[in-house]
């Protein structure tokens, strides 16, 4: 029987929805704007659609959006400074540094000079760290999005073999931690695992996630086992670009129990959780109780 399809893009409206909702109470009963700073450097064209989308939304939701673009060849010392300025903007919540970024600029100095507390894409050490000893921490957001659907799914994940195939610091890594988090078995797989397709069969939760277009055969899913494809890979099909993920879609939902689109599945949870983030971080800079419903 064919899977269940997880239509990402509508619950990602549903996570907007609830935050546009949180954010009128908090203008409302505590005269506070949340507000999301957005850092570009260069022209990467994927780049400038995601900011473009991130400050589009964050409008809708009722928050305050600032961008700021810097040329390609900004120097590692002028993009301090920018971050350095909007850790000390008492109205920006919110600070992210979109990724990712040209090669002369140092990454981890770059992510690791935004102060956690603002640090919405959650990929700052301290939160790293908080995260993955089961603290209060922020929670990077398409892995977030993927823990959110995958409650949505299934209610409790306890006790339920997962893997995840993909080791990266943005998905991987904080996948495995909140699936482990929820009480599931957990193997994180990648490109040098030994009988990964046997390693796959035995999950009841895929979360693919290597950047190699169509790598995961259907025959490689158990029955009845949900997928979540956090691949986005452009590739030119019969003359034609298309956007496929890490999973080969056709034979998956033939076997899986459910499955992620790709597009239309994971991609616009990022930004819903982005936003829920920017929610969560102004109640935590306020002292006030936060979203439900919005955080790990
Ligand atoms: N600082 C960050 N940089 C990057 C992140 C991130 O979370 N923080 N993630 C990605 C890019 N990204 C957001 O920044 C992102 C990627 C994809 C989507 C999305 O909605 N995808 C659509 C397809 C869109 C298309 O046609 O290209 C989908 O899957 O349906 C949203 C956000 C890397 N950088």
């Amino acid at each position: 029987m064919a899977a269940q399809i997880i239509d990402g893009k509508a619950f990602a409206a549903t996570v907007r929805e609830k935050v546009a909702g949180h954010v009128a109470r908090l203008k409302e009963e505590n005269g506070i704007t949340p507000g999301l700073a957005v850092v570009l450097v260069g022209e990467d064209p994927a780049s400038q659609v995601y900011v473009r989308s991130k400050g589009k939304q964050t409008v809708e939701a009722g928050m305050n959006s600032y961008e700021h673009k810097l040329d390609a060849d900004t120097s590692e010392e002028d993009l301090l400074a920018v971050v350095n300025q909007l850790n000390n903007d008492p109205n920006v919540h919110g600070i992210l540094v979109q990724l990712p970024l040209p090669g002369h600029l140092n990454e981890d100095l770059i992510i690791n000079s935004i102060d956690p507390a603002k640090d919405v894409d959650g990929f700052h050490i301290s939160n790293v760290g908080l995260l993955g000893t089961g603290q209060k921490s922020m929670v990077p957001c398409t892995p977030l999005g993927c823990l959110m659907m995958l409650r949505d799914h299934h209610g409790s994940l306890s006790g339920m073999d997962a893997v995840v195939i993909g080791r990266s610091n943005i998905v991987g890594k904080p996948m495995a931690q909140l699936l482990l988090g929820d009480s599931c078995t957990v193997t994180i797989a990648h490109s040098r695992t030994k009988d990964l397709p046997d390693v796959v069969r035995r999950a009841d939760i895929v979360v693919a996630a290597v950047g190699r277009p169509e790598m995961v055969p259907g025959d490689w899913i158990k029955e009845g086992a949900t997928v979540i494809d956090v691949g986005i890979n452009r590739i030119e099909r019969d003359g034609k670009n298309k956007l496929v993920g890490d999973v080969d879609y056709a034979s998956a939902v033939e076997r899986a129990g459910a499955i992620t689109p790709v597009p239309g599945g994971v991609g616009p949870m990022t930004i819903a959780c982005l936003l829920a983030n920017t929610v969560t971080a102004c109640c935590r800079a306020n002292g006030l109780a936060e979203p439900e419903g919005l955080t790990a």
